[in-house]
């Protein structure tokens, strides 16, 4: 099959060579001529590493031309610019795959609701979200991996989980709970910017295992409030993605909660990242949620104080342990 991936950074391209392995033909779209230049020489310019046989162009109409099937793998801070412009140019249905995480702050919509709204009616086709514990760092090396299909159209989720699986080096499960997975791929983010904090502050794993615990709990919240089931967050979307993010060196957003943990200003951190931080906006985003909803989430708020409103580090840590002592809730 034919597939377009949108978006040619660490992860588009790298997808790319997972469907290029798996015999299918791709063709990476970007709007960085710089990275479209390297691709095609056969060069990842983020991920410093060889990419063979990669296609790439900076033309959207050859790239809608080119397949019906569509990679959505821009940040999100983009995507819902990036459909507004693809709406613009599509000429047939158009089937989404996407693999970016996050939520828009304000409106709370999901990238399957920026979807319907940018994307006409007449163009839509189906909608996926592919998501899980997975660094491009690792799936470009070919190592172990394993994601999720999401989809509220069976047999779509099951196209996505056949094109991208293979029996080398990557498996994928298919779900039905679009909003539980893609409302955990996001909320991770944000724990795992907190994660590199305190590893930066120099606090241990004891800490750490702690945080993947009580933050597995709010995002369990936030799945809930938003609408999915609070079984999928402890699933590959939500607890696997959480572990991976909160304590590798790979992670965009654990680095960057490293450096911000380190004294370094939070505005240099994410001006001096190559690459997208998504968990800043997922932060805005759940703190939204709380506004809105009330739901209780004391990892992400005294987070966002130190993204927003300057919070020291140590002031976060001694806020969240002088919090009144209660029993263990697992909920
Ligand atoms: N990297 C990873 O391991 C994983 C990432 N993800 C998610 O995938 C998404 C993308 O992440 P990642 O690949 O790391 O991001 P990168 O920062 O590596 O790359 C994003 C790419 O998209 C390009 N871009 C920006 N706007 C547009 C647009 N309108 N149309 C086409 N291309 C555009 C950027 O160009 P420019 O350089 O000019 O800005 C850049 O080349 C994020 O949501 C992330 O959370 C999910 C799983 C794994
Ligand atoms: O989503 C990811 C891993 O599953 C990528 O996380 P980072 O953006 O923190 O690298």
């Amino acid at each position: 099959m034919k597939i377009s991936i949108i978006g040619g950074g660490s992860w588009g391209a790298t997808l790319a060579q997972v469907l290029n392995d798996n015999g299918h033909e791709t063709l990476v779209y970007d709007i960085n001529e710089k990275t479209v230049e390297s691709l095609n020489n056969g060069r990842h310019p983020l991920l410093e590493v060889d990419i063979p046989g990669l296609r790439a162009t900076t033309n959207l109409d050859e790239t809608l031309q080119f397949s019906d099937r569509l990679v959505l793998a821009v940040p999100t801070k983009f995507i819902r610019e990036s459909l507004k412009t693809i709406n613009q140019h599509a000429f047939r249905k158009m089937y989404f795959i996407n693999v970016s995480k996050g939520i828009e702050p304000d409106t709370l919509k999901r990238v399957s609701e920026i979807v319907n709204d940018e994307i006409s009616e007449a163009f839509f086709g189906a909608y996926a979200a592919l998501t899980g514990p997975s660094h491009a760092e690792e799936v470009v090396l070919r190592k172990l991996t394993v994601l999720t299909a999401a989809s509220q159209n069976e047999a779509f989720a099951k196209e996505v989980q056949v094109l991208f699986s293979n029996q080398n080096y990557l498996r994928v499960y298919s779900s039905n709970d679009l909003i539980g997975c893609e409302v955990g791929g996001a909320i991770k983010n944000a724990i795992a910017i907190v994660s590199g904090i305190m590893t930066g502050y120099g606090l241990g794993e004891n800490a750490r295992a702690a945080l993947i615990t009580r933050g597995i709990l709010e995002i369990t919240r936030v799945v809930v409030a938003m609408g999915g089931n609070k079984e999928t967050a402890f699933g590959l979307t939500g607890i696997g993605d959480l572990i991976v993010t909160a304590s590798s060196h790979n992670s965009r957003n654990f680095n960057a909660g490293l450096r911000i943990g380190q004294g370094i200003p939070v505005e240099q951190v994410l001006n001096e990242s190559k690459m997208v931080v998504e968990g800043v906006r997922a932060i805005q985003a759940a703190k939204d949620l709380t506004i809105k909803t009330g739901i209780e989430l004391p990892i992400i708020e005294i987070a966002y104080d130190v993204i927003f409103n300057n919070l020291s580090v140590s002031d976060a840590i001694s806020g969240l342990l002088t919090r009144e002592l209660k029993p263990e809730m697992i909920g």
